[in-house]
């Protein structure tokens, strides 16, 4: 069985944490292994450096070279293994992530992380030119100001979660305009818990993830 790659992505607060436990479930159910993961972070080298792009002040080209340095430990570490022995990996934020907040969001250059991107995502060997990406990503959508709404008083905000609104609704505006790949699937967050994951459970049977 092949593996398979998806990623859950979004602005903080638009719930798509609360997901990972039910989607784990499901596909152990239809009798895969399932690889758990997050990003930044996911290995010690990576989770190292999610403390200190989560908590020190910094520039965004140094935020963006933390990340992508995560990242490469992360896919040569977990993810590609993972998808090699056929787990499906689901991986709470990606690359996704970087074009929205470092990109859109800090208004940082998105050639540089084009570059970066290929550095760390690319194949070995004869697979050189190919690129690692998710097989489908589930985009929570949700409104800046609801989001904001839903994390106050829900935990200590950390570097970005102190960001303000408009910060918010530029990364959110760059996850639109990544969303016309088709990889990517809209999940409408603006609902109750239990609506949004039946939109969850729907997409990954009409994309033929799930028996
Ligand atoms: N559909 C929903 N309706 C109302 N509140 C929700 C909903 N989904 C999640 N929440 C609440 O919103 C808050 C943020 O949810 P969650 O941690 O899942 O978001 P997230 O997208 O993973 O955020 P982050 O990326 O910052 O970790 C939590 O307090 C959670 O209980
Ligand atoms: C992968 C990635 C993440 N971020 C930001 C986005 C979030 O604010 C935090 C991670 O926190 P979460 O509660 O685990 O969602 O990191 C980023 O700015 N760039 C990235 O590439």
């Amino acid at each position: 069985m092949s593996g398979l790659f998806l990623t859950l992505e979004g602005i903080d607060g638009a719930g798509k944490s609360s997901h990972i436990d039910a989607l784990e479930v499901l596909f152990k159910a239809s009798g895969r292994t399932v690889t758990r993961t997050r990003e930044p972070g996911g290995t010690p080298l990576a989770e190292t450096l999610r403390g200190l792009i989560l908590s020190q002040p910094m520039d965004a080209l140094t935020e963006s070279l933390l990340v992508f340095a995560a990242r490469r430990d992360h896919v040569v570490q977990v993810i590609v293994p993972a998808l090699a022995r056929g787990d499906v990996v689901l991986c709470d934020r990606f690359t996704d992530a970087t074009f929205a907040y470092q990109g859109a969001g800090r208004g940082f250059d998105a050639g540089v992380l084009s570059t970066l991107e290929r550095w760390v995502q690319a194949g070995q060997g004869a697979d050189a030119d190919a690129l690692l990406q998710p097989h489908i990503t589930l985009w929570f959508d949700l409104n800046p100001e609801v989001a904001a709404e839903r994390l106050a008083g829900a935990r200590l905000p950390d570097r970005f979660e102190a960001q303000p609104v408009e910060f918010f609704r530029r990364v959110a505006a760059g996850y639109a305009a990544r969303a016309a790949d088709p990889r990517f699937a809209r999940i409408d967050a603006d609902l109750p818990r239990d609506q949004v994951w039946h939109q969850v459970e729907a997409v990954l049977r009409q994309r033929g993830h799930l028996a």
